[in-house]
């Protein structure tokens, strides 16, 4: 059975000390283990402040590599990019030594970049030392759409797919993404949420209640691959 654990914080400042040390210790550990580490990190607007703690941990950033789990298909001059975000919030102070790779490439979808961004992305050296996923009101995590075009196959934990596009009515633009197996290849898993909306989805998604049996992010619960420690505060 997969191990869930549960971490609560009475504030979003607390919870991003906590999960900035408990990352920072895992890409620590990777360092020490081989030489180097691999981040993967969420965007939309919950990291900000973990990633602000995040960007002021002592370690050799330099030996680190930082990827988003998924990405809208927007250049970085697009105030939705979340390559953006990640530059102005976590590649600063003592992580402006990390080195980021990005999904985005100068095409105009990222069906049509797929091949150069899964060369990209497969030169990394996995597993990751962390990844710390977000989740969304519709029960999305990573780029795993309710309804999304390639849903199926970003989930399937047989499948070999590193990175796949995804274009879904809720995402807003085409995205790409991580597929479900990529991501559980990590030393440590964490499901960053805030808020008593988020909390429901989430409680409501682990019981597999009403619409909530359909969200995407049951796909990362459900599994027991990897053990997730979930972050979240009001
Ligand atoms: O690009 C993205 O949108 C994300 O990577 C996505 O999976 C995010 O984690 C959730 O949508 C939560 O977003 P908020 O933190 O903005 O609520």
């Amino acid at each position: 059975m997969l191990s869930i654990t549960s971490h609560s914080f009475t504030d979003c400042h607390a919870l991003a000390h906590a999960l900035a040390g408990r990352v920072a210790d895992k890409l620590r550990e990777g360092l020490a283990r081989r030489g180097k580490a691999l981040l993967a990190v969420s965007g939309g607007s919950t990291p900000v402040h973990f990633f602000r703690q995040l960007a002021r941990m002592e370690l050799d950033w330099s030996k680190v590599q930082v990827v988003l789990v998924d990405e809208r298909w927007v250049p970085e001059s697009h105030e939705r990019s979340n390559a953006r975000m990640v530059k102005a919030e976590l590649l600063q102070h003592a992580a402006s030594a990390a080195h980021f790779v990005p999904f985005y490439a100068d095409a105009p979808t990222p069906e049509a970049a797929l091949v150069l961004v899964r060369a990209r992305m497969a030169a990394l050296p996995y597993p990751f030392d962390a990844v710390v996923l977000g989740m969304g009101g519709d029960g999305h995590t990573a780029s795993f759409f309710p309804g999304g075009d390639r849903l199926a196959e970003a989930l399937d934990l047989s499948g070999t797919a590193l990175v796949l596009p995804m274009r879904a009515a809720g995402a807003g633009e085409p995205r790409i993404t991580f597929t479900l197996p990529a991501l559980l290849d990590t030393q440590a898993l964490f499901l960053h949420i805030e808020g008593e909306a988020k909390q429901k989805i989430l409680a409501d998604a682990r019981l597999g209640l009403g619409e909530a049996r359909q969200y995407p992010v049951r796909a990362v619960l459900e599994q027991t691959r990897t053990p997730v420690s979930v972050y979240w505060c009001p």
